[in-house]
């Protein structure tokens, strides 16, 4: 199967590294450099902290993408989707699947005139090393499911799966995108201003509290139905990636942007669309974005 991968960043050289053992890959990066890098060294593949074989793969800057492969992924962050949303929906004309963190963009991706939308949840973890290099640095797994269509290259993408790579087919795709925001919503915004790896949030019994209470009240928002099995999947989570720091701790570490508008500025803008009051929603929501507007300098 021909694939072509959007954004040559930590998610989008993982995929394509593991998707090249199966298919041919093409990766459309933001800059020409990035693709002069990966044409010339391969894309390289850190598991476990051991250099594995590299791969080849096409690289070409964005503007080259013609949205002309039998899947196309897309691999940027949340909030870079809305400058991107235009060239895929004229390009777009076969499958694709969008691996964003979050629900904010949800609303982007019913403008698609393409027949067939997927969405992902991943499990894995990595980390970008250089513009051809990537960690692979906690294994998961990758959930899929039918946004609008049909799932038939979903299937074959499942079955035809490298080895260390899994992808699952979900059939529902709001349930499995709204358990990893549950999981992003509580643990995202508490370690990034808390300044503790996951695991803290469960063994430090104060920050527990706030764990808890911050759960209840995505749950109330979100109205779910068997909240114990939300809260179960969160502690789970909490206790497999004890010794990370989440991906918004990094960002805020690192002065990036954080997806918080996709997250808790999801819930929030649900909160209000439903006259629900959200205290803590908004409280976090509020510290994450002073953090970024620090980083702005301002
Ligand atoms: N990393 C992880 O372990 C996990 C990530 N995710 C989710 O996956 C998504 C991607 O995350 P991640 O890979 O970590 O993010 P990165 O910031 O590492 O990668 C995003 C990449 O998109 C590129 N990009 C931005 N705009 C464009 C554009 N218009 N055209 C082409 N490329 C573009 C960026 O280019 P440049 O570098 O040049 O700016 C960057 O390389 C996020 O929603 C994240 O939440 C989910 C679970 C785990
Ligand atoms: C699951 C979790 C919380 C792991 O750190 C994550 O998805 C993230 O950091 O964004």
């Amino acid at each position: 199967m021909k694939i072509g991968i959007i954004g040559g960043g930590s998610i989008g050289l993982l995929f394509s590294y593991y998707l090249s053992l199966r298919n041919e890959v093409s990766i459309y990066t933001r800059t020409q450099d990035q693709a002069d890098l990966i044409n010339e060294h391969g894309l390289h593949l850190v598991k476990g902290g051991i250099e594995q074989a590299p791969v080849l793969v096409t690289a070409a800057p964005i503007q080259e993408w013609s949205g002309n492969e039998d899947l196309t992924v897309v691999a940027v962050k949340q909030y870079q989707l809305a400058d991107l949303i235009t060239e895929i929906k004229v390009k777009a004309k076969g499958p694709i699947l969008f691996l964003q963190n979050g629900y904010g963009h949800i609303k982007l991706l019913s403008e698609l005139a393409t027949t067939e939308v997927y969405v992902g949840s991943i499990e894995h973890g990595a980390v970008r090393e250089n513009g051809y290099t990537v960690q692979h640095n906690g294994i998961g797994v990758t959930r899929t499911a039918v946004f609008k269509g049909e799932a038939g290259l979903l299937r074959e993408i499942t079955t035809n799966a490298p080895s260390g790579f899994p992808f699952f087919l979900e059939s529902d795709f709001k349930e499995m995108l709204i358990k990893k925001l549950v999981v992003n919503s509580v643990i995202n915004p508490l370690t990034a201003i808390l300044k503790v790896k996951n695991g803290e949030l469960i063994h430090n019994p104060f920050f527990f509290e706030i764990f808890k209470q911050l759960f209840q009240e995505c749950a109330h928002v979100l109205e779910l139905p068997n909240q114990e099995q939300y809260f179960q999947n969160l502690m789970t989570v909490c206790e497999k990636t004890a010794n990370n720091h989440s991906s918004m701790y990094k960002d805020i570490e690192n002065g990036r942007q954080t997806e918080i508008d996709a997250i808790l500025g999801y819930l929030l803008e649900l909160s209000r669309s439903k006259n629900i009051k959200a205290p803590l929603i908004h409280n976090y929501y509020q510290c994450i974005k002073g953090k970024e507007h620090e980083r702005e300098g301002a």
